[in-house]
């Protein structure tokens, strides 16, 4: 049998994704573990650790070498972070499974507390929306930006650049470092959309891969993900704003909760609605809702 390339970016966190999803084929009988074969890509986002580039290239900066990879058939399928994928994406690109989501909640590392952090005390973070939420609760703290995979984010904590971070206990966990910090109730921090969620591409037409994904899917997980993501699609959103979003599922019951919020954090709104799973208005109501009550300082993070 030919191997499944499996494409990945190469930071660890990327890497033990990939491995996830592998090893679920070889566990649900559909790959043999010889016939696995992970294939490292650089993107754009790994070589460049430029916060203005990052910003003019938004999240396609990690997918853009990805997708190259696999619509030209060098790859069968791509594992990305769903939370780092773009809203919208190629017509000929899949999201083909979702693995069984992970603790969906972001850690503080460096204080017990978001309260208990001194006055004026440094954060670092590149993520708008946990800085906005974080000065939400606590306007005296001092945003920085943090950028470097989860390692070396944790590195320059401990060699005091600041005095606290927060990382998702997803990302944590997975690299075997559920011990540092404390989660955050999702009541104090909501996540980023599609958090804890790995998902696996490929080619829109490619029937034989996507039905051996099929075999690796979570559904509960896939329509949370495909809420959240609606719900950024209804919004225009993209990375760069401070949106939080999460929904769940209980007794086939799905909640969608958001939260928008300014820049500083001085300005937030919130909303929920409860329906059923795959209802596609279900995700533009609660766009629709914040976006008629958001002040306009909210209001222009989402126009355009
Ligand atoms: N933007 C980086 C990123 N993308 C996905 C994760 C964590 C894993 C996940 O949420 O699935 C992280 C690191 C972090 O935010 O701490």
């Amino acid at each position: 049998m030919a191997k499944f390339r499996i494409g990945t970016r190469g930071s660890p966190l990327a890497l033990t994704q990939a491995n996830m999803v592998g090893q679920h084929l070889v566990d649900a009988e559909i790959v043999a573990a010889q016939d696995v074969e992970i294939v490292t890509i650089r993107t754009t986002g790994d070589r460049v650790q430029d916060r203005a580039l990052a910003e003019i290239g938004g999240k396609a900066l990690w997918t853009k070498e990805l997708d190259r990879a696999l619509l030209a058939g060098d790859i069968d399928c791509a594992v990305h972070s769903m939370k780092d994928v773009e809203t919208f994406r190629p017509d000929m690109i899949a999201i083909a499974a979702t693995l069984h989501r992970a603790d969906v909640r972001d850690r503080l590392i460096g204080a017990d507390s978001i309260e208990s952090l001194r006055q004026n005390a440094v954060i670092g973070t590149s993520s708008p929306r946990r800085a906005a939420q974080l000065r939400k609760i606590r306007p005296d703290l001092q945003i920085v930006l943090f950028r470097g995979n989860v390692e070396t984010r944790l590195a320059k904590l401990a060699a005091g650049e600041v005095d606290a971070t927060l990382l998702a206990a997803a990302g944590l966990a997975r690299l075997g470092r559920d011990d540092v910090g404390t989660a955050i109730p999702i009541n104090v921090m909501l996540p980023a959309p599609a958090q804890g969620i790995i998902g696996v591409e490929c080619r829109a037409d490619d029937a034989h891969s996507l039905a051996m994904l099929k075999a690796i899917d979570d559904p509960q997980t896939h329509a949370c993900a495909d809420a959240e993501r609606a719900f950024l699609a209804a919004l225009k959103a993209d990375c760069h704003s401070p949106v939080a979003a999460l929904a769940t599922l209980e007794g086939g019951i799905l909640t969608l909760r958001a939260e928008l919020l300014s820049q500083d954090g001085a300005h937030h709104l919130y909303s929920q609605i409860e329906g059923a799973p795959l209802d596609p208005l279900l995700p533009r109501a609660v766009a629709q809702d914040l976006l008629e009550h958001a002040p306009p300082e909210i209001r222009r993070l989402f126009e355009g």
